[in-house]
Protein backbone atom coordinates (compact mmCIF):
# COMPACT_ATOMS: atom_id res chain seq x y z
CA UNK A 1 0.00 0.00 0.00
CA UNK A 2 1.53 3.25 -1.01
CA UNK A 3 1.66 5.97 1.64
CA UNK A 4 -1.75 7.25 3.16
CA UNK A 5 -1.55 10.99 2.74
CA UNK A 6 -3.56 13.75 4.48
CA UNK A 7 -6.26 15.74 3.52
CA UNK A 8 -7.12 18.96 3.44
CA UNK A 9 -11.19 20.46 3.03
CA UNK A 10 -11.97 24.07 2.89
CA UNK A 11 -14.89 25.57 1.37
CA UNK A 12 -18.61 25.81 1.32
CA UNK A 13 -21.64 23.88 0.29
CA UNK A 14 -25.04 24.93 -1.17
CA UNK A 15 -27.74 23.43 -2.90
CA UNK A 16 -28.80 26.82 -5.15
CA UNK A 17 -29.52 29.26 -2.79
CA UNK A 18 -29.16 27.05 0.15
CA UNK A 19 -26.28 27.22 2.12
CA UNK A 20 -25.55 23.42 3.55
CA UNK A 21 -22.74 24.65 5.41
CA UNK A 22 -20.83 27.94 5.66
CA UNK A 23 -16.61 27.96 4.68
CA UNK A 24 -14.94 25.15 6.54
CA UNK A 25 -11.43 23.95 7.16
CA UNK A 26 -10.98 20.61 7.74
CA UNK A 27 -7.52 19.08 8.31
CA UNK A 28 -7.07 15.27 8.25
CA UNK A 29 -3.61 14.02 9.42
CA UNK A 30 -1.95 11.57 7.35
CA UNK A 31 -2.42 7.64 8.80
CA UNK A 32 -4.47 9.29 11.72
CA UNK A 33 -8.14 8.57 13.03
CA UNK A 34 -10.13 12.17 12.08
CA UNK A 35 -13.80 12.31 13.92
CA UNK A 36 -16.72 14.43 12.54
CA UNK A 37 -19.82 14.91 14.86
CA UNK A 38 -23.03 17.23 14.02
CA UNK A 39 -26.60 17.19 14.21
CA UNK A 40 -28.34 15.39 11.82
CA UNK A 41 -28.33 16.94 8.12
CA UNK A 42 -25.28 19.58 9.03
CA UNK A 43 -23.48 17.83 5.72
CA UNK A 44 -21.25 15.31 7.42
CA UNK A 45 -22.11 12.67 4.88
CA UNK A 46 -21.95 15.43 2.00
CA UNK A 47 -18.38 15.92 3.35
CA UNK A 48 -17.65 12.29 3.26
CA UNK A 49 -18.52 12.36 -1.07
CA UNK A 50 -17.17 14.96 -1.38
CA UNK A 51 -13.77 13.70 -0.54
CA UNK A 52 -14.76 10.47 -1.84
CA UNK A 53 -15.15 12.21 -5.03
CA UNK A 54 -18.89 11.05 -5.50
CA UNK A 55 -22.31 12.84 -6.27
CA UNK A 56 -23.79 15.23 -3.95
CA UNK A 57 -25.97 17.36 -5.53
CA UNK A 58 -24.04 20.16 -3.78
CA UNK A 59 -22.28 23.00 -5.17
CA UNK A 60 -19.13 23.34 -3.33
CA UNK A 61 -17.19 26.37 -3.42
CA UNK A 62 -14.02 25.02 -2.41
CA UNK A 63 -11.04 22.42 -2.51
CA UNK A 64 -10.03 19.36 -1.25
CA UNK A 65 -6.39 18.28 -1.54
CA UNK A 66 -4.00 15.52 -0.56
CA UNK A 67 -0.87 16.18 1.25
CA UNK A 68 0.93 14.51 -1.26
CA UNK A 69 -0.48 16.56 -4.20
CA UNK A 70 -1.75 13.53 -5.83
CA UNK A 71 -5.36 12.66 -7.05
CA UNK A 72 -7.77 11.01 -4.20
CA UNK A 73 -10.08 9.01 -6.79
CA UNK A 74 -9.00 5.56 -6.51
CA UNK A 75 -7.26 5.70 -3.01
CA UNK A 76 -10.30 6.01 -0.75
CA UNK A 77 -12.51 3.73 0.22
CA UNK A 78 -15.91 4.65 1.29
CA UNK A 79 -18.70 2.61 3.83
CA UNK A 80 -21.80 4.46 3.33
CA UNK A 81 -24.46 4.46 6.20
CA UNK A 82 -26.63 2.39 4.01
CA UNK A 83 -25.13 -0.93 3.51
CA UNK A 84 -25.56 -1.21 -0.09
CA UNK A 85 -25.59 -4.76 0.59
CA UNK A 86 -26.35 -6.97 -2.74
CA UNK A 87 -29.05 -8.88 -1.96
CA UNK A 88 -28.40 -11.56 -4.59
CA UNK A 89 -24.63 -12.30 -2.90
CA UNK A 90 -24.15 -14.36 0.40
CA UNK A 91 -21.45 -12.89 2.55
CA UNK A 92 -17.97 -13.90 1.13
CA UNK A 93 -19.67 -12.78 -2.19
CA UNK A 94 -20.92 -8.82 -0.53
CA UNK A 95 -17.26 -8.97 0.84
CA UNK A 96 -15.38 -9.64 -2.39
CA UNK A 97 -17.65 -7.55 -4.54
CA UNK A 98 -15.11 -4.80 -4.75
CA UNK A 99 -12.55 -6.93 -6.32
CA UNK A 100 -14.88 -8.65 -8.96
CA UNK A 101 -16.45 -5.20 -10.08
CA UNK A 102 -12.84 -4.64 -10.64
CA UNK A 103 -12.42 -7.67 -12.80
CA UNK A 104 -9.33 -9.05 -10.41
CA UNK A 105 -9.84 -12.14 -8.50
CA UNK A 106 -10.78 -11.81 -5.04
CA UNK A 107 -8.38 -12.96 -2.09
CA UNK A 108 -11.33 -15.60 -0.82
CA UNK A 109 -8.47 -16.21 1.80
CA UNK A 110 -8.05 -12.59 3.20
CA UNK A 111 -12.09 -12.61 2.79
CA UNK A 112 -12.70 -15.75 5.02
CA UNK A 113 -10.05 -14.49 7.47
CA UNK A 114 -11.98 -10.89 7.74
CA UNK A 115 -15.61 -12.64 7.96
CA UNK A 116 -14.09 -14.53 10.87
CA UNK A 117 -12.38 -12.03 12.93
CA UNK A 118 -15.70 -10.22 12.27
CA UNK A 119 -17.82 -12.95 13.91
CA UNK A 120 -19.49 -13.61 11.02
CA UNK A 121 -18.17 -17.35 10.29
CA UNK A 122 -21.15 -18.98 11.19
CA UNK A 123 -23.13 -16.38 8.46
CA UNK A 124 -20.28 -17.11 5.46
CA UNK A 125 -22.67 -18.15 2.86
CA UNK A 126 -26.14 -16.32 4.27
CA UNK A 127 -27.79 -13.37 1.77
CA UNK A 128 -27.85 -10.33 3.34
CA UNK A 129 -31.95 -10.54 4.07
CA UNK A 130 -30.74 -13.43 6.54
CA UNK A 131 -28.80 -11.34 8.67
CA UNK A 132 -29.87 -8.88 11.18
CA UNK A 133 -29.01 -5.20 10.84
CA UNK A 134 -26.08 -5.02 12.85
CA UNK A 135 -24.61 -8.16 11.17
CA UNK A 136 -25.09 -6.06 7.82
CA UNK A 137 -23.32 -3.77 9.17
CA UNK A 138 -20.44 -5.80 9.97
CA UNK A 139 -20.00 -7.42 6.45
CA UNK A 140 -20.39 -3.61 4.88
CA UNK A 141 -17.49 -2.74 7.25
CA UNK A 142 -15.64 -6.19 5.76
CA UNK A 143 -16.13 -5.25 2.64
CA UNK A 144 -14.66 -1.59 3.41
CA UNK A 145 -12.17 -2.99 5.17
CA UNK A 146 -11.50 -5.81 2.08
CA UNK A 147 -10.52 -2.74 -0.12
CA UNK A 148 -7.28 -2.03 1.31
CA UNK A 149 -7.10 1.64 0.34
CA UNK A 150 -4.65 4.17 1.99
CA UNK A 151 -7.92 6.63 2.58
CA UNK A 152 -10.58 5.00 4.49
CA UNK A 153 -14.10 7.07 4.39
CA UNK A 154 -16.54 5.44 7.67
CA UNK A 155 -20.12 7.41 7.89
CA UNK A 156 -21.89 5.82 10.98
CA UNK A 157 -19.74 2.32 11.02
CA UNK A 158 -20.75 1.19 14.35
CA UNK A 159 -24.62 2.88 14.47
CA UNK A 160 -26.62 -0.75 14.68
CA UNK A 161 -24.07 -2.73 16.76
CA UNK A 162 -24.88 -3.96 20.30
CA UNK A 163 -22.23 -1.88 22.65
CA UNK A 164 -20.58 -5.13 22.93
CA UNK A 165 -20.03 -5.66 19.86
CA UNK A 166 -19.41 -1.82 18.83
CA UNK A 167 -16.31 -2.16 21.30
CA UNK A 168 -14.85 -4.74 19.43
CA UNK A 169 -15.31 -3.74 15.96
CA UNK A 170 -13.77 -0.51 17.23
CA UNK A 171 -10.80 -2.02 18.23
CA UNK A 172 -10.44 -4.60 14.93
CA UNK A 173 -10.72 -1.49 13.03
CA UNK A 174 -8.40 0.27 14.17
CA UNK A 175 -6.13 -2.53 14.49
CA UNK A 176 -7.10 -2.96 10.59
CA UNK A 177 -6.79 0.10 9.71
CA UNK A 178 -3.21 1.09 11.13
CA UNK A 179 -1.47 3.27 9.22
CA UNK A 180 -4.49 4.47 7.11
CA UNK A 181 -5.95 7.75 6.82
CA UNK A 182 -9.26 7.51 8.25
CA UNK A 183 -12.58 10.04 8.30
CA UNK A 184 -15.20 8.30 10.92
CA UNK A 185 -18.61 9.87 10.81
CA UNK A 186 -20.26 9.17 14.19
CA UNK A 187 -22.86 10.87 16.01
CA UNK A 188 -21.56 8.98 19.23
CA UNK A 189 -19.05 11.08 21.42
CA UNK A 190 -18.08 8.24 23.65
CA UNK A 191 -16.79 6.55 20.17
CA UNK A 192 -15.54 9.71 18.84
CA UNK A 193 -13.75 10.38 22.40
CA UNK A 194 -12.22 6.74 22.24
CA UNK A 195 -11.00 6.90 18.14
CA UNK A 196 -10.38 10.44 17.45
CA UNK A 197 -6.42 11.13 17.14
CA UNK A 198 -8.50 14.49 15.96
CA UNK A 199 -11.94 15.43 16.04
CA UNK A 200 -14.21 18.02 14.44
CA UNK A 201 -17.57 19.49 15.57
CA UNK A 202 -20.16 20.79 12.62
CA UNK A 203 -23.18 22.31 12.60
CA UNK A 204 -24.92 24.90 10.26
CA UNK A 205 -23.18 27.70 11.03
CA UNK A 206 -19.72 26.00 10.56
CA UNK A 207 -16.59 23.63 11.92
CA UNK A 208 -14.35 23.67 14.94
CA UNK A 209 -11.76 21.53 16.26
CA UNK A 210 -11.82 19.95 19.68
CA UNK A 211 -8.94 18.83 21.29
CA UNK A 212 -8.55 15.13 22.71
CA UNK A 213 -6.80 13.95 25.43
CA UNK A 214 -2.85 13.29 24.88
CA UNK A 215 -2.95 9.40 25.52
CA UNK A 216 -2.90 8.39 22.09
CA UNK A 217 -6.46 6.74 19.94
CA UNK A 218 -7.57 4.21 20.62
CA UNK A 219 -8.32 4.97 24.74
CA UNK A 220 -9.84 3.18 26.64
CA UNK A 221 -13.49 3.55 27.39
CA UNK A 222 -13.27 3.99 31.52
CA UNK A 223 -9.81 6.36 31.65
CA UNK A 224 -11.03 9.37 32.96
CA UNK A 225 -9.32 11.67 30.72
CA UNK A 226 -11.58 10.33 27.80
CA UNK A 227 -14.77 10.41 29.95
CA UNK A 228 -14.23 13.93 30.75
CA UNK A 229 -13.49 14.36 26.71
CA UNK A 230 -16.71 12.53 25.41
CA UNK A 231 -18.29 15.00 28.38
CA UNK A 232 -16.72 18.18 26.77
CA UNK A 233 -18.31 16.54 23.19
CA UNK A 234 -21.53 15.75 24.74
CA UNK A 235 -21.90 19.89 25.81
CA UNK A 236 -20.25 21.18 22.33
CA UNK A 237 -23.18 19.07 20.76
CA UNK A 238 -25.96 20.11 23.06
CA UNK A 239 -24.78 23.98 22.66
CA UNK A 240 -27.82 25.68 20.54
CA UNK A 241 -25.68 27.04 17.20
CA UNK A 242 -25.49 30.28 16.59
N1 LIG B 1 -31.71 19.02 -3.18
C1 LIG B 1 -31.58 19.50 -1.96
N2 LIG B 1 -31.89 20.80 -1.69
C2 LIG B 1 -31.73 21.31 -0.47
N3 LIG B 1 -31.27 20.61 0.60
C3 LIG B 1 -30.96 19.32 0.38
C4 LIG B 1 -31.11 18.71 -0.89
N4 LIG B 1 -30.70 17.42 -0.78
C5 LIG B 1 -30.32 17.26 0.51
N5 LIG B 1 -30.51 18.40 1.20
C6 LIG B 1 -30.20 18.63 2.63
O1 LIG B 1 -28.81 18.40 2.79
C7 LIG B 1 -28.58 17.84 4.06
C8 LIG B 1 -27.87 16.51 3.83
O2 LIG B 1 -26.74 16.54 4.52
P1 LIG B 1 -25.95 15.23 4.94
O3 LIG B 1 -26.61 13.98 4.52
O4 LIG B 1 -24.58 15.50 4.48
O5 LIG B 1 -26.13 15.38 6.50
P2 LIG B 1 -25.54 14.58 7.70
O6 LIG B 1 -24.92 15.57 8.61
O7 LIG B 1 -24.69 13.48 7.20
O8 LIG B 1 -26.88 13.98 8.34
P3 LIG B 1 -27.12 12.64 9.17
O9 LIG B 1 -26.37 12.81 10.46
O10 LIG B 1 -28.60 12.65 9.39
O11 LIG B 1 -26.66 11.51 8.34
C9 LIG B 1 -29.91 17.63 4.72
O12 LIG B 1 -30.16 18.69 5.62
C10 LIG B 1 -30.87 17.65 3.57
O13 LIG B 1 -32.12 18.12 3.97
Amino acid sequence: MTPAPGITLIGAARFGESPLFPPVRLEIDPGSWSCLLGPSGCGKTTILRLIAGLDTGVDFDGHIRASDGKPLPGRVAYMAQTDLLMPWLDVLGNVTLGARLRGETPDVEAAETLVERLGLSEHAHKRPTKLSGGQRQRVALARTLMEDRPVVLLDEPFSALDARTRAEMQDLAAETLEGRTVLLVTHDPGEAARLGDRVFLMDRTGMVEAVPPATPAIRPAADSETLAFQGRLLDALREPAA
